[in-house]
């Protein structure tokens, strides 16, 4: 299982590949808090997913800070901080997996892109200005609203679709696209598996999926949720829940058994002489999953 998995991360180091070696049922049962029952959600074969991903707590706490996502210095600060590298890997791997040249300027020219969960549109824009076409959605409608103001004052950004809704409206409207993207997201959604079930349904054959997490581990207690909400107050307080976090063996399967193979994996480790996030072999806390919807 170990070698198997480790096939598939060509950028990890021996760190990772002992967290990757841990059986899943060692991980689980040693965080000293729960086990995830909310990973087995059945029927993984039928497009529609039947279940709502909302939780109506989770969006309540977006709704309530909708108006600071496109302030740099506000409670999104680490989103922005965060974002060149987030695209660093978007840029990467989608580049190598559709044959694009990523060293031109619009590198995702030709690729239909959805960001799940897309907020003010942090990373829409971004993508959309690397030649994407992008359709960004969010189930707060004060998110969408604030996405759609903000894109408008672009001419590279101005052609984003925006629209309040979920992955699995989506899904029920027979969309599909070339790459699917949701960062961030999967840890305030109601059922993660559910919800993969979805991003793969939206995902074309031989697609792209890429999510981005917290791993539910000692470290990021330490620092997602003490430092980071009660120390640095970088993030509101009560901003994650623990318990919601998965850790990367948790997404790699709740993904296979969406019928997406994950193909490469790298953490986001911040620096805080520089102030600045880099990609790292790292994935015990921030981590970025990149995978492949498998061919019908
Ligand atoms: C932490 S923010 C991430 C925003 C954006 N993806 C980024 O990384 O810049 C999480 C976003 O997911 C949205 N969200 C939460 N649950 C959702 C769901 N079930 N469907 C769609 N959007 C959801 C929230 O409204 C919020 O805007
Ligand atoms: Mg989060």
């Amino acid at each position: 299982m170990a070698s198997k998995l480790l096939n598939r991360f060509p950028t990890l180091n021996n760190t990772a590949y002992h967290i990757l070696s841990l059986p899943f049922l060692r991980s689980t049962v040693a965080s000293p808090f729960l086990v995830h029952t909310r990973l087995y959600s059945e029927d993984v074969s039928s497009r529609v997913s039947n279940r709502s991903s909302l939780n109506q707590v989770e969006l309540a706490k977006f709704s309530s800070i909708a108006d600071t996502w496109w302030d740099a210095e506000g409670p999104f600060k680490p989103l922005h901080v965060m974002n060149p590298t987030r695209l660093a890997f978007i840029r990467s791997t989608l580049c190598r997996h559709f044959q694009k040249d990523p060293y031109c300027a619009r590198p995702f020219e030709g690729l239909k892109i959805v960001d799940v969960g897309c907020g003010g549109g942090i990373l829409s824009e971004p993508l959309a200005r690397m030649g994407a076409t992008v359709t960004g959605v969010d189930a707060v409608e004060k998110n969408i609203k604030i996405a759609r103001l903000h894109s408008e004052s672009g001419p590279e950004t101005a052609n984003i679709e925006y629209c309040c809704t979920t992955a699995e409206k989506l899904v029920e409207e027979q969309r599909e696209f070339d790459a699917v993207i949701s960062l961030e997201v999967i840890e305030h959604v109601a059922d993660p598996a559910e919800f993969c079930k979805s991003l793969a349904a939206l995902t074309v054959s031989n697609g792209a999926t890429v999510v981005s997490t917290i791993n539910r581990s000692m470290r990021s207690y330490a620092t997602a949720i003490i430092a980071a909400e009660y120390i640095l107050h970088w993030l509101p307080k009560g901003t994650h829940q623990w318990s919601n976090f998965l850790t990367p063996q948790e997404l790699v399967l709740i993904l296979q058994r969406a019928s997406i193979t994950v193909q490469e994996m790298a953490g986001f480790v911040y620096n805080p002489l520089t102030g600045q996030w880099t990609l790292s072999d790292d994935i015990s806390v921030n981590f970025i999953a990149f995978g492949t919807k498998n061919s019908q």
